[in-house]
C-alpha cells in the first residue's frame, strides 16, 4: 500500500533560527499519524515556493511549513495556481506572524505542532497581485527618510503601521502621491500617503483590527489613507484599535472582487522601507482557495 505523503519545508533563517528544535517533533508527529515525511530546507529565495510546486506535482497530502510570512507566502504562491493543492499546516517561526495570527493558529511552535492531533480546516482566499501572490497585505506608501523616533518595545507593541502613524508627524506634502483607483467601471483619483489592499483582517502584526475582513469573504479590502495630520494618525490609529479603520474620515474603502491601482510616482516605497510595488497594479482574489489546519476555538 502506498503510504500517505507529508512535506515538511524548513526555512532555517526565519526570526530566531530555531527552527531546528522542531522539525523532528514536527516528523515525528505526522509519522504517528502514518505519513511518508520528506522535509526540505530552504537556502534562498524561491526556494519554498519551488519545493511546494513539487508537493502539487507529487500529490502530497499535507506540507508543514516552519518560517514566517516569507516562506508561508513563498509556499501558497507555489501551490495558489495547481489544480491539486496540499493542506497547509503552518508553525510560526517568523518575528511577525502576521498570517498565522489571521488564522488563528497557535504562535508558540510546540502548540502549532500539536494542532495536528486535533486540527479544524479552515479554508481562505488569496489575493493575486499582477503575477504573483500574497497571503496578508499589500501596502503602498513610506514616509521617505522618516527621521522620527519610537522605541523597540512601541513598535513591536504596535506594529508598524502605528510606528507609521508616529511618523505622519514629520511628514511633508513630498510624501503623499496621486493613486488612480479603478473599481466596478469607476475611477478614482485620490491624494494619498498609504494605500493598504489586504484579504485578512490581520496587518502588521495587529490581530483581527478589520471588522469587515475575513479571509474567506471572497473581496479584496482596500483602504485609501488621505493626507492625514497628527491629530488625524491620534484618531486614525484608534480607529484601528476598534477594528474601524473604514469609518475614518481620511479613509477610502473599497471591497472588490478585482481593483487596478496606478500611482504617480510610479514606484511608491512601503512601510518597511523597501522598494515597494511599480505601479500599475491589477489586484483580484482567488475564492475559498487554500486549505489551512487550525486549532478549535
Ligand atoms: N537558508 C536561508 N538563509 C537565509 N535566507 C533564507 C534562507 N532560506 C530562505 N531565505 C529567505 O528568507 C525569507 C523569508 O523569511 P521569513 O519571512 O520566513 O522569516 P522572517 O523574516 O523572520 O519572518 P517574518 O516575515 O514573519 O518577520 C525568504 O524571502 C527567503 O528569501
Amino acid at each position: 500500500m502506498i503510504s500517505k505523503q507529508a512535506m515538511i519545508i524548513v526555512n532555517p533563517s526565519s526570526g530566531e533560527e530555531k527552527s531546528s528544535l522542531f522539525i523532528d517533533d514536527t516528523e515525528n508527529m505526522l509519522m504517528t499519524m502514518g505519513y511518508q515525511v520528506t522535509v526540505k530546507e530552504t537556502k534562498k529565495e524561491s526556494d519554498a515556493e519551488k519545493f511546494a510546486v513539487e508537493a502539487c506535482e507529487k500529490k502530497v497530502h499535507i506540507v508543514s511549513v516552519m518560517g514566517g510570512d516569507g516562506t508561508v507566502n513563498e509556499v501558497l504562491s507555489g501551490i495558489a495556481e495547481k489544480e491539486y493543492r496540499p493542506v497547509i499546516h503552518i508553525i510560526p517561526l517568523g518575528t511577525v506572524n502576521n498570517f498565522a495570527k489571521a488564522l488563528d493558529i497557535p504562535l508558540k511552535p510546540k502548540e502549532a505542532i500539536q494542532v495536528l492531533e486535533n486540527p479544524v480546516e479552515r479554508i481562505t482566499d488569496i489575493g493575486k497581485i499582477n503575477n504573483t501572490y500574497f497571503i496578508n497585505l499589500v501596502n503602498l506608501g513610506a514616509i521617505a527618510e522618516a527621521t522620527y523616533e519610537v522605541t523597540s518595545e512601541q513598535k513591536s507593541k504596535l506594529g508598524s503601521l502605528a510606528y507609521f502613524m508616529e511618523g505622519v508627524k514629520q511628514y511633508t506634502k513630498q510624501d503623499t502621491f496621486i493613486v488612480t483607483v479603478e473599481y466596478e467601471n469607476e475611477v478614482k483619483q485620490l491624494e494619498a500617503m498609504l494605500v493598504l489592499t489586504t484579504v485578512t483582517d490581520t496587518i502588521a502584526g495587529l490581530q483581527h483590527v478589520m471588522r469587515e475582513v475575513n479571509p474567506d469573504d471572497g473581496y479584496l479590502h482596500v483602504f485609501v489613507i488621505k493626507q492625514i495630520s497628527g491629530f488625524d494618525s491620534v484618531s486614525m490609529l484608534s480607529n484601528l484599535w476598534n477594528g474601524m479603520l473604514k469609518d475614518h474620515q481620511q479613509v477610502a474603502y473599497y471591497k472588490a472582487k478585482s481593483i487596478k491601482i496606478d500611482t504617480n510616482p510610479k514606484k511608491v516605497a512601503n512601510i518597511d522601507g523597501d522598494e515597494g510595488y511599480p505601479t500599475p497594479l491589477s489586484l483580484s482574489i482567488l475564492e475559498k482557495h487554500i486549505k489551512v489546519l487550525s486549532q478549535k476555538n
